[in-house]
């Protein structure tokens, strides 16, 4: 042949190839290539068979099912051999028009005649798998293998949860039920999570975790995978009188306690089926568990029989596919990108490939972790998974593709922006670059983000405009952007064309060249009075989103009283909790971000909430004692014991009458925290305090008292580790473990490097002397007390610390 292709050749290539992956996909459960490309290699198969059926040898993969049973197990001879069906493969209504043409013809059906009648139901992404079921009870499960003879799993499915191991109702002699084996995402998602936990391999997909648990030789570890089951069919039956559909038969097969898939419909003619597909389509996302299609079936089985069988499908059935979600591809590169919290991503970009519907050429690796888990290297070929709208991801890799020399990747420990070092704090997946607001990528991403569509909706500021107002030094902080002018705007375009060697755009008809730097003014101009919620979350602050910006705007107000609110008083807002509140204290505890935002709302540049208003009343009334209690910031008093106090008590009456016996008694309260509370009244000036707040309580709401006021200092003793030893001269040792705990401190019982201090009594043994070796300090009670009593007195607001001190002498 001219161009060299020998279809003898390619065929036998073909073959050769196929089984292999035949092989790999249905014998060892870990495919080397994407589904769509291995439908490819069969669909060119088919075709040159089709083209000279010479060609067709009786081993060819188009004339079998599957793969060969695996020898491990015992071969099942299938009394009805187990098929496969027919793909379309066109994604689109053609796949359905085409079914219905065929069904047609084959029937012989006049153009007038009325349309078939079909049952259509989902394709579900698992395991083909056959019940017996004699006299109701499971005798049997076998595997499809190569149609003809599968492995014996009972046991396997015996573990399976939701199948019945006796049919409800009156059970025919021999029932075979024909089914799907498959994971649900969140059982697959639950056991990926708790392997990763215990640093095992984790499942490649719902559909390989449920042939590789089907297949494995040790029941107890397919009892541990959490497995499904859903009906589609029947194989041999005895004494048994058939229903006269198909839909018919899955009726009956729920009625005997199968579990059959509720997303099945009777349906009429090709419109029937295109509408079917569309509407699975669009709820494929929402789907609990993977569907890789829909399938169609002639609905009456007296038309099934007239039409039959060919080699390896019916006639009657048919698959009509979704496009592939997952695609192999090779990785061409691995990048990190550095996000607005600093936060190091890495990412590979990819040789395009198709998939979930739309071209990909970068997927995300999330973290360093991710990557060493994966062992995603540059030269790897890998499968790449898009679904719905997420971004896309790399799966796996096919390590038996990898090439030669292919390095492992290692995340350095600079940043490739900025050049400042990475740190990542531990317990923590995320690597980050220390540059903070001085690394270039943070502030672009920064600035980004509070341009973004559901924050300050800057209409046309997208990443490349601001990629360069940084890049050229005209925007640092999101402040400049307000005083950007439409020069500096024109400056900058013509910097970056000239640094980039780009020709000016030449003037499209109607617009002048300045339009694109007047609309954009003109969108930052529009962006001036956002609403509370949008400035907040704009600024970006950690862990503040949408919904918490609303919260916050909701029940504060102002940005001045967000800012002012101490971080326990902010924790009992709705939803906020502490995480939260101390992110949002330090933010404002750094003075770049309270420059920012004072530049912000400064009237030169006039961004200004359009919607402040004064703390949501109900404000007051969930500042209840519980709330106080707890922003006063007493030792060991945590939110819940907070509660149970207020709920004997108020703070008037605490400050009156101290930690006595018959009123607290109710409360419900450990004895060591009643102890404790005893004790912090006892300390200098928080009587007062109480006194003060309970006073001035409607006042304080209203004007949320800097975080300073009603906080007092760290616990004096916080994160200190102490060992007691000897006699101390007036506490007993379990007193003075109480303080020491009461004021945050731990006591341990031996002397280690990590022992801050050994307090040391009468008759101290060998402990002072391993102190005096390890060089730990040795304190007596006078100087403990001193520890103890290093708490600073609170200040109410407007207070300085001398007047606290001064007030809480007089109390
Ligand atoms: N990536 C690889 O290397 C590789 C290798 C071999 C096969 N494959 C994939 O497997 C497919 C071929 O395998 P197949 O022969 O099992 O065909 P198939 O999976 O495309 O279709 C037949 C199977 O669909 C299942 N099914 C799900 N829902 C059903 C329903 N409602 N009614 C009837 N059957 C239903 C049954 O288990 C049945 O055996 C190929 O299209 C390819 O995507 C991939
Ligand atoms: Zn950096």
């Amino acid at each position: 042949m001219a161009d060299g292709f020998n279809p003898l050749e390619r065929a036998r290539w073909l073959r050769a190839e196929i089984e292999r992956h035949n092989r790999a996909y249905y014998e060892l459960d870990s495919p080397l290539i994407s589904d769509a490309e291995y439908d490819a290699l069969f669909r060119e198969l088919l075709a040159i068979e089709d083209a000279d059926p010479a060609l067709r040898t009786p081993d060819s993969p188009t004339q079998r099912v599957g793969g060969a049973p695996l020898p491990e197990f015992s071969p099942v001879r299938h009394a009805q051999p187990m098929l496969s069906i027919r793909t379309e493969t066109d994604f689109g209504e053609g796949g359905a028009l085409a079914f219905d043409a065929r069904v047609r013809r084959e029937l012989k059906l006049a153009d007038d005649a009325p349309p078939v009648e079909y049952c259509a139901e989902l394709k579900f992404d698992g395991l083909a798998m056959n019940l017996r079921y004699e006299h109701g009870v499971l005798v049997l499960a076998a595997t499809r293998g190569d149609g003809e003879t599968g492995e014996d799993v009972t046991q396997n499915v015996r573990t399976i949860r939701e199948l019945p191991l006796r049919l409800k109702g009156e059970a025919p002699a021999v029932l075979e039920v024909r089914g799907e084996v498959y994971m649900r995402h969140d059982d697959f998602a639950r056991y990926n999570a708790a392997a990763t936990e215990r640093g095992e391999k984790t499942l490649v997909n719902p559909r390989n975790g449920a042939a590789g648990s089907i297949r494995q030789l040790d029941p107890r570890i397919a009892a541990s995978r959490p497995l499904s089951f859903f009906a589609y069919g029947l194989g041999e039956t005895q004494g048994w009188t058939l229903p006269a559909t198909h839909a018919g038969i899955l009726d009956a097969l729920a009625d005997f306690g199968i579990p059959v898939c509720g997303e099945r419909v009777i349906t009429a003619g090709a419109d029937g089926l295109v509408a079917f597909h569309r509407h699975v389509g669009e709820a494929r996302a929402t789907l609990p568990f993977a569907i890789d299609g829909v399938v169609y079936k002639l609905n009456s089985l007296a038309l099934q029989e007239q039409l039959g069988f060919i080699t390896r499908e019916p006639r009657w059935a048919v698959a009509h596919k979704f496009p592939a979600e997952e695609a192999t591809t090779t990785v061409l590169a691995i990048e990190v990108q550095v996000g607005r919290t600093g936060a190091i991503t890495p990412v590979a970009r990819l040789a395009p490939v198709f998939v979930g519907g739309v071209t990909v050429t970068n997927a995300t690796l999330h973290n360093e972790d991710e990557v060493w888990r994966k062992d995603v290297r540059v030269g790897d070929t890998v499968i790449v998974r898009r679904a719905g709208d997420v971004i896309p991801e790399v799966v796996g890799v096919v390590v038996e593709r990898r090439p030669p020399g292919a390095e492992a990747f290692r995340m350095k420990d600079t940043c490739p922006v900025c050049g400042a070092h990475t740190v990542r704090e531990p317990g923590e997946a995320v690597t980050r670059c220390s540059g903070g607001f001085s690394c270039r990528a943070q502030r672009i991403q920064a600035i980004l983000h509070f341009a973004g569509r559901r924050m300050m909706d800057i209409e046309g500021l997208g990443e490349r405009y601001v990629e360069r107002l940084v890049e050229f030094d005209y925007v640092h902080g999101v402040a400049d952007l307000y005083r950007l002018t439409l020069g500096d705007l024109l400056e900058m375009k013509q910097r970056a064309d000239e640094r980039d060697g780009t020709v000016p755009e030449t003037v499209k008809a109607g617009q002048t060249p300045t339009r694109w730097a007047e609309n954009l003014l003109a969108g930052i101009a529009a962006s001036r009075r956002p609403t509370l919620a949008r400035l907040l979350f704009a600024l970006g602050i950690r862990h503040v989103g949408e919904s918490t910006a609303k919260t916050l705007a909701d029940w504060l107000g102002s940005i001045e009283r967000v800012r002012r609110a101490p971080a326990p008083l902010l924790a009992v807002l709705p939803d906020i909790g502490a995480t939260v509140a101390a992110a949002i204290a330090d933010f404002f505890a750094e003075e770049r971000n309270v420059r920012a935002v004072d530049e912000l709302l400064c009237p030169e540049i006039g961004v200004a909430p359009a919607d402040e208003h004064a703390p949501r009343p109900g404000l007051g009334e969930r500042l209840g004692w519980a709330e106080l209690y707890a922003v006063l910031g007493v030792p060991r008093l945590t939110p819940l014991r907070a509660k149970q106090l207020a709920a004997v008590v108020d703070g008037a009456t605490l400050a009156r009458e101290g930690v006595n016996e018959p009123l607290l008694s109710d409360a419900g309260l450990p004895a060591d925290v009643l102890a404790a509370l005893a004790d912090w009244l006892q300390g200098r000036g928080h009587r007062g305090l109480l006194a003060a707040v309970a006073a001035r309580r409607d006042e304080l709401l209203a004007a949320l008292p800097p975080a300073s006021a009603l906080l007092p200092a760290a616990a004096p003793l916080d994160g200190k580790t102490f060992v007691l030893t000897g006699t101390l001269p007036t506490l007993t040792r379990d007193e003075a473990k109480a303080l020491i705990e009461a004021a945050g401190g731990r006591v341990s019982a031996s002397v280690s490097k990590k022992s801050d201090y050994v307090v040391a009594g009468a008759e101290a043994g060998s402990k002072l002397e391993r102190a005096r070796e390890l060089g730990v300090a040795v304190i007596d009670e006078a100087a403990l007390r001193d520890l103890l009593a290093r708490q600073q007195s609170p200040q109410l607001p407007g207070e300085t610390v001398e007047q606290a001190a001064e007030r809480a002498e007089h109390s």
